[in-house]
């Protein structure tokens, strides 16, 4: 297929990640080539592809969980490849990361969880500040307060997200990586996690990278969305751009049966907040 002009120009805003000419490989399977994709300050940006297109492995990259075999990614104007120990702690106190599963410690409480890295980057703060600070972002995770002391094996799995999520916040990162926020939840639930992403982001000023399938979620709370396919992004723009590109893919997908279902659906109505 003939290589197509990505939709915007990803030089256009503000951009608090900036990712050029990205080349990630594993042995002789090229997974990224001269992949560019901005990330505006202050949006949702939704990131679609196929299941094995890259999403996840860009996401580390960014975050600096893999070194990218070519290409140049800053994250808030720092090299994200570079190893000094400053940067590193820049980046890591300003990228909150909820990954698919949760990743939270399971012989830890949620509130251990929601410490690990308040006492990696302030281990000045006393034990009873940290916990303190723990219960808040337990709660603006939307959990009820004596989640705190549960291990994450007596939570819902919409709960563990919620769990994981407050600990992505533990540090008021101005930036937040989602990693399929939604799967594994009814749709009620992930309504519920939607409308929770949407209102945080507003509150506290996010910046949201997201990772999904889950077309609902694109439609309810998404300001641009970011096509990879073909090993790089093929466009970028907000979805009634998008859905217009005639590309294949981007046709079968936001065109399908579930995307128009979807589409008519617009924003899902956000479910029980405990979901
Ligand atoms: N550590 C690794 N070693 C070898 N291959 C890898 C490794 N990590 C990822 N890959 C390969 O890179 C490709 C992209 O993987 P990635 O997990 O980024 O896909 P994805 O778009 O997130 O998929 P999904 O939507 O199914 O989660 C896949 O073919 C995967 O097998």
């Amino acid at each position: 297929m003939a290589r197509q002009a990505p939709v915007t120009n990803p030089g256009e805003g503000d951009a608090i990640v900036r990712v050029r000419g990205l080349v990630n490989r594993f042995g002789a399977q090229v997974v990224h080539q001269d992949l560019d994709l901005d990330l505006r300050r202050g949006e949702i940006l939704g990131v679609v592809g196929g299941s094995g297109s890259g999403k996840s492995v860009l996401m580390r990259s960014i975050i600096g969980l893999r070194t990218p075999n070519a290409g140049e990614i800053e994250v808030l104007g720092v090299d994200a490849r570079s190893e000094e120990p400053a940067d590193r702690s820049r980046i890591e106190r300003s990228t909150g990361v909820l990954f698919q599963d949760g990743a939270l410690f399971s012989s830890l409480t949620v509130g251990e969880n929601v410490q690990v890295p308040l006492k990696e980057h302030h281990p000045e703060l006393p034990e009873s500040l940290r916990y303190e600070l723990a219960l808040l972002k337990v709660k603006l995770a939307g959990l009820p307060a004596d989640a705190i002391d549960k291990l994450p094996s007596q939570l819902s799995g919409g709960m563990r997200k919620r769990a994981g999520l407050a600990r992505a916040l533990a540090l008021d990162p101005p930036l937040l990586f989602l990693d399929e926020p939604t799967a594994g939840l009814d749709p009620i639930g992930a309504a519920a996690f939607d409308h929770l992403i949407r209102t945080l982001q507003q509150a506290l000023g996010l910046t949201v990278f997201l990772i999904t399938h889950d077309l609902d979620t694109l439609y309810a709370i998404c300001d641009r969305v970011a096509v990879l396919a073909e090993r790089r992004i093929l466009a970028v723009a907000p979805l009634a751009e998008l859905e217009r590109l005639p590309h294949p893919w981007v046709q079968e997908y936001f065109n399908g049966p579930r995307g128009r279902a979807a589409r008519r659906a617009g924003a899902r109505t956000p479910g029980d907040a405990s979901a």
